[in-house]
């Protein structure tokens, strides 16, 4: 399996490797937003639960955006500390596929709602996060999302990190999240290879109004990075 645990579907056709990095645009407020995501070939829309976020959306007003998403599009609900029964509601109304968890939630709790989640592994700090002792604290995870805010600080600050700090050898999924925009997700693309991307500010004109073109314009770009594989 290589380094993101792209070995899960990687194609071997004509001796060339063809792989797809998924895309996942975050912090959807608008239906709109969410049908374009569909139609650009976004493979995951993020709604956030998060306390204080300026993107966060109540569970009933989420409902309208799900049924907005198109088939075969992934919904994600993002967490950060929020209580089991708030966790719970969101499940309840909204149906998410996926569960993302921001804080200090253990794996434990992230588990006790039946849906698979990834864990947020913050990389603000300069604590070097081995594969061994991420994969040890979170068994239950179906993958990790590395990105750029401090433990118990807020993410889609639109901030990066340096990805050379991503480690390199987790034997499950890792989205790479954490100030990625269109001009810089090709090369982040080249640099980590990630099973996947994720992006709130880097397409957006103010919090949780997203840009049909730098929408369009992210597409493009991690596009590009995987032909250039
Ligand atoms: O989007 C938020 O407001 C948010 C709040 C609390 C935790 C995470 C949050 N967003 C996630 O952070 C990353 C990176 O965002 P950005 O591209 O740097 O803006 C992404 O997963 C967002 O969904």
């Amino acid at each position: 399996m290589g380094p993101s645990g792209r070995g899960f579907a990687v194609n071997v056709a004509k001796g060339r490797v063809l792989f797809r990095t998924r895309i996942k645009f975050c912090g959807m407020t608008r239906p709109g937003d969410i049908r374009l995501a569909g139609e650009l070939g976004a493979d995951a829309v993020g709604l956030v639960f998060a306390p204080r976020s300026p993107r966060r959306i109540e569970p009933e007003q989420a409902q309208a955006m799900r049924e907005a998403l198109a088939p075969l599009v992934d919904a994600v609900a993002l967490f950060m500390d929020n209580s089991q029964d708030e966790v719970r509601e969101v499940v309840r109304h909204v149906r998410p596929n996926m569960l993302q968890f921001h804080g200090s939630e253990d794996d434990a709790f992230c588990r006790s709602f039946g849906v698979p989640y990834l864990k947020a592994i913050p990389m603000g700090e300069a604590i070097t996060q081995t594969a061994i002792a991420l994969q040890l604290k979170y068994p239950g995870a179906a993958g990790f999302l590395f990105d750029s805010h401090a433990l118990g600080g807020s993410g889609g600050s639109g901030q990066t990190f340096d990805w050379s700090r991503v480690p390199l050898d987790l034997h499950k999924p890792f989205v790479l999240a954490g100030g990625i925009t269109p001009d810089n997700v090709f090369d982040a693309i080249l640099a980590t290879r990630p099973w996947g991307v994720d992006v709130s500010s880097g397409i957006e004109t103010e919090p949780g109004v997203k840009d049909g073109d730098r929408m369009r314009h992210f597409v493009e770009e991690v596009r590009r990075a995987d032909c250039h594989q």
